[in-house]
C-alpha cells in the first residue's frame, strides 16, 4: 500500500509577473504561491510531506494538449521586451507574458507531471503541485484566463499515454470555469470532467454558453462532461457538500476512476474577491477527503486560482494536511444549502440522467414546463431568505477577511492526535497493529458494573460482555479525551454495547452522538432529546419502530454480487449526518448483518469527515475479516475495495427518495430538488 504525501515547489515559478498595469490581471501575483508555501511551513506540513522537485515539461509533453503553434508563440516570448510581450499578451483574453512566462509554464507542466509519476508509481499515496501560471482555461491554440499551458488537461494524456489508464477523473473546484480542460476532452469519455463555476446566468467571465448545466459532452463523450452552474455569489460549505453527495460523488464512484486529479483553485473559498463565495477553509478539507476514497487513495491536487492571500494559504493547508491522513475538521456553518444552489443541482442531475445508472430513475418532470420555468427561475430574484447572508461585507475587504480567517482558523486547527487507533487486542488486531495503534488495558469489572449498573444491568450476564464493556469504556474515554482519533472494539453483544457505549457518551459530554447500526439493533434507546441519531441499516422494520427525525431505520439488503449501497450513503446517510453535525460517530454491526463487507467499508471510509474523524467501531466478535477491515480503515491504511459497483434498483431509489421528501425540512442536506410549484 503506497503511503506518504509529496508536495512540489519550486521558487522559480515565482519570477512569472505582470510588467504593466492592467487591472484584470493584476491579482495573479508571485506571492500566491510564496505565501502558500510559507504557510505550509508554518504549520509544520511542509517536513511531513516527501519533497518531489519539480521539472521542465518537454515540449512533446506540451504537444499532447497544445499545438505546434501555440508552443512556438510561447516560446518566443522569452526574448520579447516589454512593447513586445504587451503586444502578444494582447492576442488573447486576460493573459499576460513575461520573459520568465515560458520557462514557468513548463515547469508547471514538468512539476504537475512530476506528481503523477510520483502517484503512479507508489512513491507516495496522494499530493499537491504548488504551480503557476495556472492552466483550466489555456485550450489546443490559445492562452486564456492567467493560463498558457493547461497542466492539469496534459497531466491525464500523459497519465493515459505512459501508463494506459482508460477512466480519469478532474475535478475542478475553481471558481472559474475550465473551459480549456472542457474543449480538450468534451469528447472523450475516458476522461471525466467535473467543475463548478461562478456562472450567474453567463454573466459572470468566461460569460459562456457552454459552461451551464446542459452542456454535458459531445458524441462518445456525452456524459463526460458535469458544469455545475452557481447563479449566484455567497455559495458556502452546504452548498459544496450537497454538490459533492448529489452529484458528483455517485458519479464518480459510478465511473471508478483510475486516477483522480483536481483542478485545484482557491477562489472558490470566503474572501476572495473573484469568486465572492462564502465557503471556509476546512470545506477543503472534506472535498479533499471524500475524493481520497477513490481510486484507491490516487490522487494529485494541482493549484489553479485563489487571489485572497490569506484565504489562498488556509485552504491550501486544510488541503494537505487532510491528504496526510489527519482528522478532517468539523465543518462550520448552517448545513442548508440556498434554493439557486438546490435548482442547480436538480438540474445537472436532469442532464446527466440518460448517461448515469444511478440517476435511471430520477424524477425529471419539473421538465416538461421547463420552458417557463428555467425562465421564471432566471428572472426571479429568489426572496433573501433563500440567499446566504455573506458572513463578511463584501470580500474586498481584505483586512476584514484577513481577521475572519485568523478567528475562524484558530479552533479549527487541532493537534494531529499522537495515536490514531485505540483497541482492546481484539482478536485478529494483530494484523493492524501498528505505530498509529494504541492496546488500551481493560477496566476491571467491579468499574464496569457501577457504570452498568444504572441501566441494562439485567442484560450483562456474563463475564465476557463484561469486559468487552469494559474495554469499550476506556476507548471512549480516551476519544472523548482526544488521547486518540478513534477506536474499535469486538462484543459478544454489539446490540447491549452500542446502546451502552451510546448512553455512556451522552453521559460523557458527548451532545450530538450519530450511531450506525447494521444489522439487528434489537434495543433502540430514545431519541427524543437529540442527543443521538441513529440510523439502524436493518433487513426489514424493527418491530413498530418507525423513522422520526432522531432514528431512522433503513431496509436494506444488499444486492448479492455488488455494492449497491452508494445511493444510501451517498443519498441519504451522509446528507442526514452531515446536517446533524456530530460530534461523535459511533458505528455498530451487529448479527446477521445485511450489509457486505465493501458496502461497511464505504460507509466508514466517507463518515470519518465527521466529528473530526472521532469514530468509535463495536464489531460482532464472530465478524472477524469486517473487523479487520474497520480497523485499517481506522488506522487509514488503505482506501477500501468496494468491490463491484451495483446501480441501484428503483424499488430502492424509491425508498431513499420517500425518506428523503419526508424529512428534508428536517435536514436540509437531503435535498437536491426543489419542491414543485414554488
Ligand atoms: N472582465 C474580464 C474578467 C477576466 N477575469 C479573468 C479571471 C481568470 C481566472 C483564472 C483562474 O482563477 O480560473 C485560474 F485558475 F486559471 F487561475
Ligand atoms: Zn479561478
Amino acid at each position: 500500500m503506497a503511503s506518504g504525501t509529496a508536495l512540489i515547489y519550486d521558487e522559480e515559478m515565482t519570477t512569472h509577473k505582470l510588467l504593466w498595469s492592467d487591472p484584470i490581471c493584476d491579482i495573479e501575483v508571485p506571492e500566491r504561491l510564496s505565501s502558500s508555501y510559507e504557510q505550509l511551513r508554518s504549520y509544520h506540513l511542509v517536513e511531513r510531506c516527501v519533497h518531489v522537485p519539480a521539472r521542465e515539461g518537454s515540449e512533446e509533453e506540451i504537444l499532447l494538449v497544445h499545438s505546434l503553434e501555440h508552443l512556438e508563440v510561447a516560446k518566443s516570448t522569452q526574448t520579447m521586451n516589454e512593447e513586445e510581450l504587451k503586444r502578444v499578451s494582447e492576442n488573447y483574453d486576460a493573459f499576460f507574458f513575461h520573459p520568465s512566462t515560458y520557462r514557468c509554464a513548463r515547469l508547471a507542466v514538468g512539476a504537475t507531471l512530476q506528481l503523477v509519476d510520483a502517484v503512479m508509481s507508489g512513491k507516495v499515496r496522494n499530493g499537491m503541485a504548488l504551480v503557476r501560471p495556472p492552466g483550466h482555461h489555456s485550450q489546443r491554440n490559445a492562452a486564456n484566463g492567467f493560463c498558457l499551458f493547461n497542466n492539469v488537461a496534459i497531466a491525464a494524456e500523459y497519465a493515459k499515454l505512459k501508463y494506459g489508464l482508460q477512466r480519469i477523473l478532474i475535478v475542478d473546484w475553481d471558481v472559474h470555469h475550465g473551459q480549456g480542460t472542457q474543449y480538450i476532452f468534451e469528447e472523450d469519455p475516458s476522461v471525466l470532467y467535473f467543475s463548478w463555476h461562478r456562472y450567474e446566468h453567463q454573466e459572470f467571465w468566461p460569460s459562456l454558453k457552454e459552461s451551464d448545466y446542459d452542456a454535458v459532452g459531445l458524441g462518445k463523450g456525452k456524459g463526460f462532461n458535469i458544469n455545475l452552474p452557481w447563479n449566484k455569489v455567497g455559495m458556502g460549505n452546504s452548498d459544496y457538500l450537497a454538490a459533492f453527495f448529489h452529484v458528483l460523488l455517485p458519479t464518480a464512484f459510478e465511473f471508478d476512476p483510475e486516477l483522480v486529479i483536481v483542478s485545484s483553485g482557491y477562489d472558490s473559498g470566503i474572501g476572495d474577491p473573484e469568486g465572492q463565495m462564502n465557503a471556509t477553509p476546512e470545506v477543503f478539507a472534506h472535498l479533499t477527503h471524500f475524493l481520497m476514497q477513490l481510486a484507491n487513495g490516487k490522487l494529485c491536487v494541482i493549484l489553479e486560482g485563489g487571489y485572497h492571500l490569506k484565504s489562498l494559504g488556509e485552504s491550501v493547508c486544510m488541503t494537505v494536511k487532510t491528504l496526510l491522513g489527519d482528522p478532517v475538521p468539523q465543518v462550520s456553518g448552517e448545513m442548508a444549502p440556498c434554493l439557486s444552489a438546490v435548482e442547480s443541482i436538480q438540474n445537472v442531475r436532469a442532464a446527466h440522467k440518460p448517461y448515469w445508472k444511478w440517476l435511471a430513475y430520477e424524477d425529471t418532470s419539473f421538465l416538461q414546463n421547463l420552458s417557463t420555468k428555467s425562465h421564471f427561475l432566471k428572472t426571479a430574484n429568489s426572496n433573501p431568505s433563500t440567499e446566504h447572508e455573506s458572513k463578511i461585507t463584501n470580500n474586498n475587504d481584505t483586512v476584514k477577511v484577513d481577521r475572519f480567517l485568523e478567528l475562524h482558523m484558530k479552533n479549527i486547527l487541532f493537534p494531529v492526535p499522537p495515536i490514531k487507533t485505540a483497541t482492546t487486542g481484539c482478536e485478529g488486531s494483530e494484523h493492524f497493529l501498528s505505530e498509529h495503534v494504541q492496546l488500551v488495558k481493560e477496566m476491571d469489572k467491579t468499574e464496569v458494573e457501577a457504570l452498568v449498573s444504572g441501566f441494562y444491568a439485567d442484560l450483562v450476564k456474563d463475564n465476557k460482555t463484561l469486559l468487552s464493556l469494559g474495554s469499550m469504556f476506556v476507548i471512549l474515554d480516551k476519544i472523548l479525551k482526544k488521547e486518540v482519533c478513534n477506536g474499535i472494539a469486538t462484543s459478544p453483544t454489539a446490540a447491549l454495547s452500542a446502546a451502552v457505549a451510546l448512553r455512556h457518551s451522552v453521559r460523557l459530554g458527548f451532545q450530538r452522538v450519530l450511531c450506525v447500526f447494521v444489522g439487528d439493533m434489537q434495543m433502540i434507546p430514545n431519541t427524543e432529546d437529540g442527543k443521538m441519531l441513529i440510523i439502524n441499516i436493518c433487513e426489514k422494520e424493527q418491530s413498530g419502530k418507525t423513522s422520526c427525525k432522531h432514528y431512522f431505520s433503513l431496509n436494506w439488503k444488499e444486492d448479492a454480487e455488488g455494492n449497491d449501497f452508494f445511493s444510501a450513503v451517498l443519498g441519504f446517510i451522509l446528507p442526514v449526518a452531515y446536517s446533524y453535525q456530530p460530534n461523535l460517530t459511533v458505528i455498530a454491526v451487529g448479527p446477521n448483518r445485511n450489509l457486505g463487507i465493501s458496502g461497511i467499508s464505504l460507509l466508514v471510509a466517507l463518515i470519518q469527515g465527521l466529528a473530526e474523524s472521532r469514530i468509535f467501531a463495536v464489531i460482532e466478535d464472530t465478524e472477524i475479516s469486517l473487523m479487520q477491515n474497520v480497523a485499517k480503515l481506522l488506522v487509514g491504511a488503505s482506501t477500501p475495495a468496494f468491490g463491484i459497483y451495483v446501480p441501484p434498483t428503483q424499488e430502492k431509489v424509491n425508498r431513499i427518495k420517500a425518506l428523503r421528501d419526508q424529512f428534508q425540512q428536517e435536514w436540509k442536506m437531503l435535498q437536491c430538488s426543489v419542491k414543485e410549484g414554488i
